[in-house]
This record gives C-alpha cells, sequence and structure tokens, in this order.
C-alpha cells in the first residue's frame, strides 16, 4: 500500500476538492464517522459508554467533533475536551464545533485552570479516549501546556483511539521529540502516512487502520514511482509460482563469494539461505583450505575453493580462477565473511567493476568501498546492496547516527547515485531503487539483531534475484519473507535466543504463510496495516 507525507496528503485533499468537487466538510464527516465506527466496534454496546474526545484546534480536532457526535447520536456519554480557545476555531472544525453546541453540548476547556484535572477525573472513568488533538499538521513536540495532559493520558491504561495519527508524532519521519499520545488502534484516513511505519513512530500507533473517505480512488491508488508500505499482499503477487514441470534450472544458479579463517560460517548461512528461498543451484567460492569445512557443512551446496593470501582470505587471483566459470551461475552473493585484507578489498573491486552477473553486494564486499562509494558506479551489471547502518555510515563517510531519522531520504538518495538498489536494514528496512520506488518493511523484530541474519538476507535475496524478480522486488520480497521468518521463529522461541539458523528453517514457512495466506477481506472500505 502507498504511504504518503503530510504535503501528499494535503496535495490529494485539494486536488479532491478542487477536480473532483469533494467539499472537505464531506472529508471530515466520513473521517469522523470511521473513527465512531471503529470505537462502536470495540465497545461493542454504544448506548451508557462513556467517551473522552482530546480535540485539537484544527481539522485532526474537526474529526474529533464528528467522531463525537456520532457516538452520542448512538447514546454514549460523550465528553470533549477542547485544547484551544473555541473561538479559534475556523472552518470545518468550526462548523462541527457550532453543530456539537446546536445539539445542547458543550467543551470542557482543556487549557482552564481546572482543565488537566477534569480530563484526569474524566479519563479515570472512560472507556475510550479518543485523541483527535493534532494530526499530519504537527511538528515539533507538544506545547508545554499540552505535555502533562498527554502524559495523563498515557499513564491512564485507558482504550485510545488516534485520529489519523498519534499526537505527538511527525507523520513524515515517525520522529517523536519528548511525549506522544500512545495508541492502541489509529485510525489513518485514506493512505497511511509514512511515519507510521517507521521507527519510533510505529510503537505509538498500536493496530494501524485504513479508511476510505472517499477520496477519489484515481488519487490514492498508483503503481509507479513512491514509496510503499511491504505487505503480504504485495509480496505474494511477486513471488514466482512452481509449474509440475519444474526443474532446477528454472530457478537459477547461485555463486555465494565469501568467508575466511574464522568467519566461514556467515558465508555457508548465506549459501543455505538461497536454497531455502527457492534458488534451483547454489555455489559457495571459499578459500581453498576452508572448502572442505564448507563442503561437510553444507550437504545440498556445491563448493569451490579459490586461491588465499597466507592469513587465509581470498587473494586477487581468486578472480582469474573464478572469471571461466561465471557463466554457469545467474547471480552473485559477494561479501558474507571475507574479512578486510588488502588483497580480499582488492578483489572485490575487481569483481564489483567486471562481473557481468548481477550482484548483491553485502558485509565485507561493501566495506571494501567504505568512504569511496563513488566506485560503486563503475560496473557492468546490476547491484543489490544490502548495508547495515554502520555500513551505510562507513561508505558515505558519516557517523551511523546520523543516519536514524533520515534512513528513507539516505536510502532513496544513494540508490540514485548510485544506480543500485540499496537496501538499509535496521528496524522497519528500507529499501530504494534507483528509479524511485522504496519499500518500508512490515516485517520482522528485535531479535533478529543478531550475528548472521544479515548473511542469510543476503542469501535470500540472491535467490528471488535468480528465481527471475526484478533488483527491486528481489530485495523487498526477501526483506519481507526475511523478516516474516524473524517472526515466525520469535513466536515459538522468544527473542532474546533467536539465531540466525533459526531463520533458515522457517523461511519455507514464511513463503508458504504469503503464498497460501487467505485473502485478507476487510470491511469494505478498511484495511488492517498493523
Ligand atoms: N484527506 C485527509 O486526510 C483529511 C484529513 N483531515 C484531518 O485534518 C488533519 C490535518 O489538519 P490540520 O488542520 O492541517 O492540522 P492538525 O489538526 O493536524 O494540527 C492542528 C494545528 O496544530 C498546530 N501545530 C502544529 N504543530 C504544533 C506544535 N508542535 N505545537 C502546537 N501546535 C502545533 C498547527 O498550526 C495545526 O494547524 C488530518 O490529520 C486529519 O485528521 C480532514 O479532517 C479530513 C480529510
Ligand atoms: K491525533
Amino acid at each position: 500500500m502507498r504511504l504518503v507525507t503530510a504535503a501528499e496528503m494535503r496535495e490529494i485533499d485539494r486536488r479532491a476538492m478542487e477536480e473532483y468537487g469533494i467539499p472537505s466538510i464531506v472529508l471530515m464527516e466520513n473521517a469522523g464517522r470511521w473513527v465512531a465506527q471503529v470505537v462502536a466496534s470495540r465497545l461493542g454496546r454504544v448506548a451508557g459508554k462513556r467517551v473522552v474526545v482530546l480535540c485539537g484546534r484544527g481539522n485532526n480536532g474537526g474529526d474529533g467533533l464528528v467522531a463525537a457526535r456520532h457516538l452520542w447520536q448512538q447514546g454514549a456519554q460523550v465528553k470533549v475536551f477542547l485544547a484551544a480557545d473555541p473561538e479559534s476555531l475556523r472552518g470545518d472544525a468550526l462548523t462541527n464545533a457550532t453543530i456539537w453546541r446546536r445539539l445542547g453540548q458543550d467543551f470542557y476547556l482543556l487549557l482552564s485552570p481546572t482543565g488537566l484535572q477534569a480530563f484526569k477525573l474524566a479519563i479515570a472513568r472512560a472507556d475510550v479516549v479518543i485523541d483527535a488533538l493534532y494530526g499530519t499538521g504537527f511538528r515539533g513536540e507538544l506545547p508545554p501546556e499540552i505535555r502533562p495532559v498527554v502524559e495523563a493520558l498515557n499513564a491512564s491504561g485507558r482504550f485510545v483511539v488516534a485520529v489519523d495519527i498519534p499526537s505527538g508524532l511527525e507523520a513524515d519521519t515517525g520522529q517523536v521529540r519528548g511525549v506522544a499520545v500512545v495508541a492502541h488502534v489509529t485510525v489513518t484516513f485514506g493512505l497511511p502516512k509514512l511515519g507510521l511505519v517507521l521507527e519510533p513512530g510505529a510503537r505509538y500507533v498500536g493496530e494501524l487502520l485504513v479508511v476510505d473517505i472517499s477520496l477519489p480512488l484515481p488519487l490514492i491508488t498508483g503503481t509507479g514511482p513512491g514509496r510503499y508500505y511491504l505487505t503480504g499482499e504485495m509480496v505474494r503477487s511477486w513471488l514466482p509460482s512452481r509449474p509440475p514441470t519444474a526443474h532446477k534450472g528454472n530457478f537459477g544458479h547461485v555463486l555465494v563469494v565469501g568467508g575466511s579463517r574464522g568467519m566461514i560460517g556467515a558465508a555457508c548461512l548465506t549459501a543455505a539461505a538461497a536454497l531455502r528461498a527457492g534458488a534451483g543451484l547454489v555455489t559457495l567460492a571459499v578459500p581453498r583450505s576452508w572448502q572442505e569445512t564448507a563442503a561437510t557443512k553444507l550437504t545440498e551446496v556445491m563448493t569451490l575453493g579459490l586461491p588465499e593470501t597466507p592469513e587465509g582470505q581470498l587473494s586477487c587471483a581468486a578472480w582469474e580462477s573464478l572469471k571461466p566459470l561465471l557463466p554457469r551461475f545467474t547471480v552473485c552473493a559477494l561479501g558474507p565473511g571475507l574479512g578486510r585484507h588488502p588483497e580480499t578489498v582488492e578483489l572485490v573491486k575487481r569483481m564489483v567493476a567486471e562481473i557481468d552477473l548481477p550482484l548483491v553486494l553485502d558485509a565485507d564486499g561493501i566495506n571494501a568501498f567504505a568512504g569511496e562509494a563513488h566506485l560503486l558506479t563503475r560496473r557492468s551489471s546490476p547491484l543489490i546492496l544490502t548495508p547495515h547502518p554502520g555500513e551505510m555510515a562507513r561508505l558515505l563517510g558519516v557517523k551511523a547516527a546520523e543516519l536514524t531519522d533520515k534512513r528513507v531520504e539516505v536510502a532513496e538518495k544513494a540508490a540514485r547515485e548510485w544506480g543500485a538498489v540499496v537496501v538499509l536494514k535496521g528496524a522497519r528496512t528500507v529499501v530504494a531503487s534507483p528509479d524511485g520506488y522504496t519499500g518500508i518493511n512490515s516485517t520482522g523484530n528485535p531479535g533478529m539483531a543478531t550475528g548472521g541474519t544479515g548473511d542469510v538476507l543476503t542469501g535470500v535475496i540472491a535467490a528471488l534475484w535468480a528465481q527471475g524478480l526484478d533488483p527491486f522486488r528481489a530485495a523487498a520480497a526477501g526483506v519481507y519473507l526475511h523478516g516474516l521468518a524473524g517472526d515466525l521463529a520469535a513466536k515459538e522461541k522468544g527473542e532474546a535466543g533467536l539465531i540466525a539458523g533459526d531463520l533458515l528453517e522457517r523461511l519455507p514457512l514464511a513463503w508458504r504463510r504469503v503464498t497460501e495466506a487467505e485473502e485478507v477481506r476487510e470491511e469494505h472500505g478498511l484495511s488492517r496495516l498493523g
């Protein structure tokens, strides 16, 4: 599903009104009605239930007033706390405030001397609290007079439904400066905002529901370049099927080049993962003295011994040995466990420049270009890079901390400049392609922050590429399946004890989960994304 920024959402709003003639008050009425419907579905019976609505002065607050009205009409006891002077309301929010008042209802003025106390009393007895303080118009941090209100709400343990976006969260980045509302459910309008699926924002969202407020379909659907939330439905449409007449030649031959003394396991994980992710054949090329070890660890993988340095790392001569064999392979994965011997670094640079196989570059393959990312453009074949934040920072010559709250932009810029697909790993991995497609992953968990999981991902991506997916889809589907395998493993074993091998075993299960999942049929106009 497409992801949007606040500005993109405002543009969609504008076009809905100017090009299609949908009045903004209709959009607000639909938005508020959906919020009321979701609240009612969680309450079961509405009559007599206690609802507190926190309204800001903008259109987010307007949505909250519409929800208040519909729940009141259904018999709920509704208290609206207005975090603004009623005289400051404008436009559609003022319209709905006027309707609320003409129904004989009033506001509790949150910013009055007794407002906070009254609010705490009200939420202590509430069945649900609706957060309509701020939406996509929010920037920066909560005003000092609002912060204690949000802190009281978060401490209350009440069931919270956020309108469009949890208040205090920035729609474009997911950044929280200080405090934000922690919601159990977020009802977002039209399309999910980027900040709802990026860390730390994603942790404030709870279950994410995307609802149709009658924004014209031509404005919100579209498969062109843009940012997408990677979901099972998307990945399912990309994965190759297996005709009955299939033979292993149909599913590609992955060459993995990696390993060194003390780090043969990384290369073995990549090779095993490529098989587990459906590659027809996998060959693992390692320093000659480690070929026996690799062959012992991997029954189904073929192995190759290459020239090595005295320290047991691949030497430059390895390229001459590999070159005549390349026509038998479909994709090459280069880097896991290579080490950083100067000869190995030289080998990596020559391979990237000269190999005419699609290339997945990972780990020490990436580190070979530290501070020299411009050299990545000197190559003759398509490239997928899979850096974790530390490797990306080394590549760019910056500190990893500088990348934290602009991961999407950093990955997109690098993809454009290098003409390569960039997989910037971490919580909510970002996959960016040079032609403007970006995927934000929806699977994975902190248990996967353990040695070797990156090696597994490299193998999965190489395998999908070898089976015919284009590089962006191979990387995006690989990231999704890899994270899903991690979620399946964590469900069984918990997160702390999770190891990379646990993902290996569950890759086929993850694949089956995606391809055999029931079409997720949601109530008309509502999609569950979180
Ligand atoms: N098509 C749609 O998605 C629709 C969305 N709707 C709702 O409209 C809001 C966006 O409304 P907007 O009036 O632009 O702003 P907010 O209500 O989010 O914010 C109110 C107000 O707050 C001010 N503000 C911003 N940052 C701060 C801060 N740090 N401290 C204090 N005040 C701040 C700013 O001036 C804003 O104007 C969207 O989320 C939806 O809920 C429509 O109702 C229906 C169509
Ligand atoms: K909100």
